[in-house]
């Protein structure tokens, strides 16, 4: 397992009272497997996966049963392990390379910089390897560009950039927040297919969140459905498509055209209500005020999780039977 996750809870302090984010995730991700993280804005994708990376504020209150990765246990003194594994075990790209490149900087000096402070490679090695590593991502001519700061290059080849500086440490778990929502469609096909070849030749396991359940469907092995800091359904790719069995899944694939999967011109409705808020302690099912299936038994808490066989699972009183 790349990565083991059992019951990670992330609360924030607010004006208003304890925001509580994550309310008890778990997440398993296996070597060479891709999962997608999905769901509406504001439900705890990117704290889930700030969290995995230590990357929190420090005001977050993080608690979790298990946290194992890249075969080392952090559940005791996540912090320490974590800062010795970012960058080599674990990596992370971001939704905006703007932000994420520094202007001032060459390329070159960005993507060296890491490595040579933490394995203690001579400038030469680093360079070599960043040479390697933008020939990887299809950085064309990659020895002349590293002279080249960030803004000679196209928001596309920025996010290839990225990447090959996520590469530089040989991680073994990327961790993709909404790594294409910055580009047109064009190109975010191109990254996501970049990130397919390095999942295939690198045997990278990624984590990728996204709201787009098009790009679930060209990349995913498994997908995780968050709803409100819990994830309430995970299933393998195709079968979360196939037959979604919680009424959330079920609105988000209702509400978000799939190509090849959606009828070509079909309605489109979109979930009624909105995410509950997070402050306090919410008990029961979360989605249950928006949920056409509601029923008395969905107040109850914890709510019932049953497992539908290898790798699959779903959160919910009365969850859809499949439709075959
Ligand atoms: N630093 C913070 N302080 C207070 N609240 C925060 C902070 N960061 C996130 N939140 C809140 O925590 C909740 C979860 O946020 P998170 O960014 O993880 O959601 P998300 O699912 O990634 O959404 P999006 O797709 O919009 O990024 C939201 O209600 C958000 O407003």
């Amino acid at each position: 397992m790349m990565l083991d996750i059992r019951d990670l809870r992330v609360s924030l302090p607010t004006e208003r009272g304890l925001l509580n984010a994550v309310r008890g995730v778990d997440l398993q991700i296996a070597r060479g497997q891709t999962l997608c993280l999905v769901g509406e804005s504001g439900c705890g994708k990117s704290l889930t996966a700030t969290s995995i990376m230590g990357l929190l504020t420090r005001q977050a209150q993080i608690t979790t049963d298990r946290f194992e990765m890249a075969g080392q246990d952090l559940t005791r003194k996540p912090a320490a392990g974590l800062a010795r594994m970012r960058g080599r075990d674990v990596a992370m790209i971001f939704q905006d390379p703007t932000s994420a490149l520094n202007p001032t900087l060459t390329v070159g000096r960005q993507l060296t910089e890491g490595v040579m402070r933490s394995e203690k490679l001579s400038r030469r090695a680093a360079e070599a390897r960043a040479v390697e590593m933008l020939e990887r991502v299809g950085i064309s001519n990659p020895a002349a560009r590293l002279a080249q700061y960030p803004h000679g290059f196209s928001g596309g080849q920025r996010q290839r950039i990225m990447i090959a500086s996520a590469l530089m440490g040989r991680p073994k778990l990327l961790i993709a927040d909404e790594p294409t929502t910055a580009l047109d469609v064009t190109i975010q096909a191109q990254i996501l297919q970049l990130l397919g070849e390095l999942q295939a030749d690198l045997g990278l396991s990624i984590l990728l969140i996204t709201h787009d359940l098009g790009v679930v469907a060209a990349i995913a092995d498994d997908v995780a459905v968050m709803y409100a800091g819990r994830i309430v359904e995970r299933a393998p790719a195709r079968d979360l498509f196939v037959r979604p069995r919680h009424p959330y899944t079920r609105g988000l694939l209702a509400a978000i055209p799939v190509p090849g999967v959606t009828p070509r011109g079909s309605a489109l409705p979109a979930i009624p209500g909105r995410v509950p808020g997070l402050i306090g302690t919410l008990r029961g099912c979360a989605f249950r005020d928006r949920c056409a299936q509601a029923a008395p038994d969905c107040a109850a808490d914890p709510v019932p999780r049953h497992g539908i066989g290898a790798g699959r699972f779903v959160e919910c009183v009365n969850p859809e039977e499949a439709s075959t």
